[in-house]
């Protein structure tokens, strides 16, 4: 690749990490460097796959990527904008507005509906009630959950749960989708019915996704794998 192609793929990319570095010291003369110069380029439409061992830093890296956290060193872009060192309020927008998370625990608000549950961070967003109720009907078509948008999350399987976590994700239009272990708490044949609603929706948004798990054949289904060892990526398992 020569300059201008890697300037131009670094442009179209969705998320841009590079030489990111977090470190720990845990209050001892030896600091901990959970992440040590970690390069990282996610494109439209793609999902990466990361693995790491138990404590490796995947959280660290995910909360990172998705300006939950700051680095210490190197630059984190999103859709092209250099977010280090910027202010809180600034973080917090791009968040809201291009990142969307899920994790293990759907996190589902249990008094909600599944649809109102995929309303309420729209309404948040000044999306008007009438749009953000289509727009909820939609994602919960796409997932396979159409006639499950009135049930509350007590009334829906662990994997009918995830499947809504990962539509209301998905609410604002995110560019980057980010999930720490999404099927980690889902049987092998749920986990797959989930992992394909995520792949369609991500066909469908055009978004890009760095999905965290621990399971090695889900991952190799998707388009790329890295893995976080000793503080940096590695290409594949
Ligand atoms: N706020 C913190 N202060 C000090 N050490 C921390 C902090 N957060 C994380 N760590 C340490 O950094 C390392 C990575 O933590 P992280 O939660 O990112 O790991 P993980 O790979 O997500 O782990 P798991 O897969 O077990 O959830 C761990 O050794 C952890 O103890």
């Amino acid at each position: 690749m020569n300059n201008s192609e890697a300037q131009a793929g670094a442009q179209s990319a969705v998320l841009q990490l590079s030489q990111v570095g977090k470190s720990y010291n845990h209050g001892l003369p030896t600091q901990v460097d959970v992440l040590n110069g970690i390069d990282l380029t996610v494109k439209p439409g793609e999902i990466v796959a990361l693995v790491a061992p138990s404590g490796a830093g995947k959280s660290t890296l995910l909360h990172t990527a998705g300006l939950l956290d700051t680095p210490d060193r190197g630059t984190v872009r999103i859709a092209g904008q250099d977010l280090t060192g910027k202010s809180e309020r600034r973080r917090t927008a791009v968040r809201r507005q291009d990142v969307g998370f899920v994790y293990q625990f759907h996190h589902l608000l249990a008094e909600f509906t599944a649809l109102e549950n995929i309303v309420l961070p729209q309404l948040a967003n000044g999306i008007s009630q009438a749009k953000a109720e289509a727009r909820a009907q939609d994602l919960l078509a796409r997932v396979g959950l159409k006639d499950r948008a009135g049930h509350r999350p007590a009334a829906m399987s662990g994997g009918e749960q995830q499947r809504v976590a990962f539509c209301r994700a998905l609410a604002n239009g995110p560019r980057l989708l980010l999930a720490d272990e999404p099927t980690g708490n889902l049987d092998p044949g749920t986990a797959d019915q989930v992992f394909a609603a995520l792949m369609e929706l991500v066909a469908a948004t055009g978004m890009a996704a760095l999905i965290a798990t621990h399971n090695l054949e889900l991952a190799q289904r998707m388009d790329r794998v890295v893995r976080l060892e000793g503080g940096q990526l590695h290409a594949g398992m």
